[in-house]
């Protein structure tokens, strides 16, 4: 069985140990697309970070209803706010958590820019009143997560033997990135109909790579799939970040990084419940014919390796639209897979493309 791989970050910035961090790098992402990262609060947040938003996810979670009702996606059309329980869908089912996608702070576009750039735009903040510090407290986090991203991606580069900025020219000066809060319920002893153990169903993640921290200490609720079909539970290790390859650097990559299938079950009953903050770095949205070249015979071969495993590789994620770079600017599948997870808010915002996309699937 494959086993999730730890990457300690002070090992990139330390000349002995350099190169050994960077083979563990692109196994990591070439193998499985999932590892867990320690040791990069010189680079990123702390511990007090860490614990500074949970707390905020906390009180958010456990606030009156209708604080957070009254900031719910359906009132977005940038897909930002919260989801009560039961209202997103993935791989045809109801997801078994609540939750609230945050961004970086942006003006809504421009009504002419195309439809898929809407998924940028200003957050739906909790009251102040009832939540003083949210929004410093998640901007701060948003900063320290962007920071860390940008070293991460630069070592992906050099790991995948490229030059270390060969992904810069991907990313804009105030590039949106997204995070959200999400809150798994534990199952009930007796199984209630709504329920299918299901957190968040088997799914891809659209975005370049994913940075989730693991709030509570849960051992067997995040699984990875592995190219050979089984499923992998991430562990909990205090402190660290696991990181996933999204649909972006699959298409961005023709396909040397792919997008790991992973899913979320529901917490065992009486093991309370599970927070989770993923935090998602995406690309320049219009980003259109940018695929890269130039990677390492090393990388190539081991690509090829990992495909040869995956002719036998059986996950059925249901539809998702994945990035085309060379037919159409990324930003369009991001948008779409919003638009089928999201089928109320597409509804009240974009109903004539949720008709489409219903069509599709
Ligand atoms: O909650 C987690 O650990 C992962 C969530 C996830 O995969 C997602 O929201 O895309
Ligand atoms: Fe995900």
């Amino acid at each position: 069985m494959a086993l999730i791989r730890s990457l300690d970050l002070l090992d990139a910035f330390e000349l002995e140990h350099r190169q050994v961090f960077l083979d563990d790098l692109r196994g990591a992402l070439i193998e499985l697309g999932f590892f867990i990262l320690t040791n990069f609060s010189q680079y990123g947040p702390s511990q007090a970070d860490f614990d500074a938003i949970t707390n905020e996810a906390l009180k958010f979670f456990s606030s009156p209803k209708n604080v957070k009702e009254e900031i719910e996606m359906i009132n977005s059309p940038h897909f930002l706010g919260y989801t009560r329980l039961g209202n997103e869908i993935t791989a045809k089912q109801k997801d078994w958590r609540e939750q609230i996608d945050l961004a970086t702070e942006l003006p809504a576009p421009d009504k002419h820019l195309p439809t898929y750039r809407q998924i940028e735009g200003p957050n739906l903040w909790p009251d102040a009143k009832v939540l003083p510090q949210f929004r410093h407290i998640v901007e701060d986090y948003i900063r320290k997560m962007t920071v860390l991203s940008e070293t991460i991606r630069k070592l992906v580069a050099c790991a995948l033997g490229l030059d270390e900025n060969a992904f810069e020219f991907l990313f804009k000066k105030n590039q949106q990135c997204k995070m959200k809060l999400v809150s798994y319920p534990e199952r009930s002893a007796s199984l209630e109909e709504a329920e299918s153990g299901q957190g968040v169903g088997p799914h891809r993640d659209s975005d370049f790579l994913t940075y989730i921290y693991q709030a509570t200490e849960h051992q067997n609720t995040l699984q990875v799939q592995s190219y050979k079909g089984d499923w992998i539970s991430v562990g909990h290790v205090k402190g660290s970040l696991v990181v996933n390859a999204g649909q972006t650097l699959e298409a961005i990559s023709s396909g040397v990084c792919k997008a790991s299938i992973h899913r979320v079950n529901s917490p065992q009953p009486g093991s309370g419940t599970r927070i989770s903050i993923p935090f998602f770095l995406t690309i320049n949205l219009d980003s259109y014919k940018t695929t890269i070249t130039g990677f390492s015979n090393k990388t190539i071969a081991m690509k090829e390796e990992r495909d040869n495993i995956i002719n036998e590789w059986g996950a059925d994620v249901g539809f998702q639209f994945a990035p085309q770079v060379d037919k159409e600017p990324v930003g369009q599948a991001v948008f779409l897979n919003r638009i089928k997870a999201h089928q109320d808010v597409a509804k009240r915002w974009y109903p004539d493309i949720l008709e489409n996309v219903l069509k599709q699937f």
